[in-house]
């Protein structure tokens, strides 16, 4: 069974954007696990322009689920996940100014960081996730490192698959065959959406978790409009 994730960062960007509490970012994680979603997602980055770190300790004791948090391993970021002790810690190599998450880790280059971090992580019984494109190679290095699980980066599947291109799953497909032989979790994200989830679920063998964000609260505006405008119609009839 592959177990969903819901990234809450834009629930955080929209909170942000008028400086009160609306919406409320620890009702929207509840009503998600509520709604049957398996995992809650935050990916704090170092500017707080939407998750904050002190969101990272609320959220504590509302998540029920499975308690993923994301981020680059800055010595700020590994004291926040050692002190919240989350399900699971993703490591992205994401640079402080990037947009959003545009690479995996090169997990042969950074072998011997990862390798500190991820045992520092493991003393304090948080799984370990790292984040790497879908190259042989990186999976490989990835297990070096002693990670419990990869986090294949989606971007290119997802963008290729919108323009038709279906054969651009077989790199993910060929990385998480050889994740499971070596003993290590598949777990997937970055632009997966309604439109490619069940295809890309279907082609990937052993797919634990996949988290989404981006696309899955565009979608819940999408379907939840009509609804909404009718019910201020009613109310102002
Ligand atoms: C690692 C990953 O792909 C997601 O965490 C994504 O980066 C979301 O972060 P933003 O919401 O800041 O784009
Ligand atoms: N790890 C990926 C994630 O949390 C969500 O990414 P996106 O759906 O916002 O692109």
């Amino acid at each position: 069974m592959t177990k969903l994730s819901v990234n809450v960062n834009k629930i955080a960007t929209l909170r942000n954007s008028r400086g009160g509490d609306t919406p409320n970012l620890l009702k929207v994680a509840t009503d998600i696990q509520d709604f049957g979603a398996e995992g809650i997602t935050i990916h704090p980055r170092p500017d707080e322009r939407h998750i904050r770190y002190q969101d990272a300790y609320d959220l504590k004791p509302i998540v029920y689920t499975e308690y993923n948090i994301e981020g680059n391993p800055i010595p700020k970021f590994v004291e926040l996940v050692k002190e919240v002790k989350p399900t699971q810690v993703t490591l992205v190599p994401d640079a402080v100014d990037a947009i959003t998450s545009n690479a995996g880790w090169d997990t042969i280059e950074h072998k011997d960081f990862l390798r500190e971090v991820i045992s520092e992580f493991k003393k304090n019984d948080i799984r370990t996730s790292v984040f790497v494109d879908p190259v042989e190679k990186m999976i490989e290095g990835a297990k070096e490192t002693g990670a419990d699980r990869i986090e294949l980066y989606t971007e290119t599947f997802a963008s290729e698959y919108a323009k038709g291109n279906k054969d651009a799953v077989l790199p993910y497909a060929t990385c998480a065959m050889l994740a499971v032989d070596l003993g290590i979790g598949v777990n997937a994200g970055h632009d997966l959406s309604l439109d490619n989830i069940k295809f890309f679920k279907e082609n990937i063998p052993g797919l634990l978790e996949v988290s989404i964000g981006h696309a899955l609260i565009s979608e819940s505006l999408y379907l939840g409009l009509e609804n909404v405008v009718n019910m201020y119609l009613h109310r102002l009839k």
